[in-house]
């Protein structure tokens, strides 16, 4: 028998691909998940015997480096909580800064908004419960994404529609739109070899990775179908690499787009393009 710090603190210890402050926090959210634990038992008793066995088996997982959030099968975006799944990427507190621009930036009633690239539908499902009753559309080339999505849209009672799309090779199937957004894959093939293995390993590639032949793709094609699919005055708004901030940049105002800026993130980071039609 131990106390929940010891056990904390020994099972944190086992995880040794982690900081001790990070696998003390994946270790707790653990126990709170399995066992309902709270920090203010942090000096009750702990009987490691009485603990589910799935509990143990979640913490093989952890220990070979796999996302708490898939391990659970949810994650937080925005003050709610996403199903996600190794179909769909972990939503990033980066995206939640994309999300909290947008809703602060456009106020009006009724706007017609696209996300292209939805994987949880983190970014949709956000700006339709939080703006002022837009009329929400996302797309994704992935059918096992689009399932997971629409399992969070109804969850969260969102109106979303969500329908599926190659952005590279297809239009969607809406016009007029005020706001068009996405967080597109942008990571060169090139850039794996530097990555940390639990994103390497467990997020799908197809959210992740472009070729190193040509990095900008996703941006350069939307931005030109954004031409057709926004009014005019409707803004476009990206997550970007920061690597790439400049040339985003530089295809937005190539494209026509007007008021062009790239903008950083809390982490001081190039992270989001924004321009307006
Ligand atoms: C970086 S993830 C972003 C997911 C989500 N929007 C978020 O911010 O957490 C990129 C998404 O684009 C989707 N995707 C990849 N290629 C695509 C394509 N050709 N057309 C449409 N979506 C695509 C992936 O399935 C993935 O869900």
């Amino acid at each position: 028998m131990s106390t929940f710090q010891e056990l904390l603190s020994s099972w944190a210890s086992k995880l040794p691909i982690y900081e001790k402050q990070e696998a003390e926090s994946l270790v707790s959210w653990l126990l709170e998940h399995h066992l309902g634990w709270r920090r203010t038992q942090i000096l009750d008793q702990a009987d490691e015997a009485s603990f589910p066995p799935k509990l143990f088996e979640d913490f093989e997982r952890l220990k070979i480096g796999e996302p708490i959030q898939y391990i659970m099968g949810k994650g937080p975006f925005y003050g709610r909580e996403f199903i996600v799944s190794s179909a769909t990427l972990i939503p990033r507190n980066e995206t939640e800064e994309l999300v909290h621009m947008i809703i602060k930036e456009n106020k009006k009633a009724g706007l017609r908004i696209l996300d292209i690239g939805t994987g949880t539908g983190c970014i949709p499902i956000s700006l339709a419960l939080e703006m002022n009753n837009p009329e929400v559309f996302a797309v994704d080339i992935s059918e096992e994404a689009l399932e997971i999505a629409k399992k969070n849209g109804d969850v969260l009672k969102a109106n979303v529609t969500f329908s599926s799309c190659d952005i590279l090779t297809q239009t969607p199937d809406v016009s007029e739109l005020d706001i068009l957004v996405s967080n597109p894959p942008y990571i060169p093939e090139q850039e794996k070899t530097q990555m940390h293995r639990n994103v390497l390993d467990f997020e799908p590639g197809l959210a992740l990775f472009v070729s190193n032949d040509d990095p900008l793709i996703f941006y350069r094609t939307i931005a030109e179908k954004g031409k057709q699919l926004l009014k005019s005055g409707g803004k476009l708004y990206f997550e970007i690499n920061e690597k790439y901030g400049e040339e985003v940049a530089e295809l937005m105002q190539n494209s026509g787009y007007s008021e062009v800026q790239i903008l950083k993130d809390l982490n001081g980071k190039y992270r989001i393009a924004v321009g307006r039609r």
